[in-house]
């Protein structure tokens, strides 16, 4: 099942889903400028995309056949790796260890994540280790769905930097892969028959997001609504979407939206959902704020923002791990606790009406809103 390009039954043909813009990512690489106003019509309006034309197909088969037989290990041997209450988010992250909603319902998936910077120094390690399904898939999966992931995002990247007016080579120098970044590959496990969220609602933490889907479960809050709506999975085809450190880069011109995972709907609920992601995060030593001073257009931006909202005083390093320890359950003194004070609104210039401004994905008060990735 996991290494299926098709999901075993379909998505039911009468639930409501978003209409997400497809992108073509051969018509990208080609430098077509119409794909790439489509591209920045869909990553400054929701913020996600399907991706087609993406090159990493066989990769993806593979990881998930690379994720399904990791995280098929002994509970035991996978907690070896488990990434721990520090806020580190590389390894296993076993069932149970964080909550969804304000109640405190803990999460039904486990995690298994590999950094890009372990990747690509294999054999030696950077952050970690990993399990042995993981080491001997290391070359042939591992290493080539990165790079392929790796060279997806640089692309899009590239063209947000233009079309934000900022000089050439300003996100490859905040993503450089001689110095340590949050940058992951993940694999996601939820059980059949749930009743309840796996992933409560987030926003990403990082700069760019891909992933790969064959069960629906995945949904999207759009801006200025209540109602959540699936995104499906087309076969071939990856949802991208904007993190919430690109949003503050970019001066909320690029939009880091609400998602969740739910149970798959109607009859794929029976089968356990896997997914497949790559997450793109800025070296850990970049302080996270709006690039101003190098584009005129970001400025612009902030200065319509309230006073301070994209300055975070933190390092990208410091962000990511600040946010996985709030969401651990060993780690918090409780739901407000987690709750995120820096910085009100990241990423969401119209937030819903119902919900309160989400802090770039940490808790919201008041709200159902979580942070996981
Ligand atoms: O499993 C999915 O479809 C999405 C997962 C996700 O949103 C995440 O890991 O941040
Ligand atoms: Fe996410």
């Amino acid at each position: 099942m996991p290494g299926l390009t098709v999901a075993p039954t379909p998505f039911p043909k009468d639930l409501p889903t978003h209409p997400l813009m497809v992108i073509d990512f051969a018509l990208i690489q080609a430098g077509d400028i119409h794909e790439q106003n489509r591209l920045w019509e869909a990553a400054t309006s929701l913020g996600f995309w399907y991706l087609k034309h993406h090159t990493a197909i066989d990769e993806v088969n593979d990881m998930f056949d690379m994720g399904a037989e990791t995280l098929a290990l002994p509970l035991s041997e996978k907690m070896k790796f488990e990434q721990g209450d520090e806020g580190d988010s590389f390894g296993y992250k076993a069932k149970g260890k964080v909550a969804t909603d304000k109640f405190g319902t803990l999460d039904t998936v486990e995690f298994f994540n590999v950094a890009q910077d372990d990747a690509l120094a294999w054999p030696r390690a950077v952050h970690r280790t990993y399990p042995s399904t993981a080491n001997a898939r290391m070359e042939d999966t591992i290493i080539p769905f990165t790079r392929k992931s790796m060279n997806v995002n640089d692309t899009l990247l590239a063209i947000f930097e233009r079309r934000l007016g900022l000089p050439e080579g300003t996100f490859a120098e905040l993503h450089l892969t001689s110095v340590p970044s949050g940058s992951e590959a993940r694999c996601i496990k939820t059980p059949p028959n749930q009743d309840k969220a796996g992933i409560g609602a987030h926003t990403d933490f990082g700069t760019l997001s891909i992933v790969h889907n064959r069960l629906g479960g995945l949904q999207v809050l759009p801006p200025g609504t209540e109602t959540w709506l699936y995104i499906k999975p087309l076969p071939g085809h990856a949802i991208c979407n904007v993190g919430d450190t690109l949003a503050i880069f970019s001066g909320g011109i690029l939009r880091s939206n609400v998602h969740r995972v739910m149970p798959p709907p109607g009859e794929q609920s029976r089968f356990e959902r896997y997914s497949i992601a790559f997450f793109t995060r800025p070296n850990n030593d970049v302080v996270l704020r709006a690039l101003s001073e190098k584009s005129q257009m970001i400025a612009d931006a902030v200065a319509r923002a309230p006073e301070g909202q994209f300055e975070t005083n933190s390092t990208a390093g410091e962000w990511v791990q600040r946010r996985i320890r709030n969401l651990r359950l060993k780690s918090r003194a409780g739901w407000l606790a987690s709750l995120g004070t820096e910085h009100g609104g990241v990423g969401t210039p119209s937030p819903p009406t119902s919900s309160p401004i989400i802090p770039s994905g940490e808790l919201a008060p008041h709200s159902p809103v979580e942070a996981s990735a």
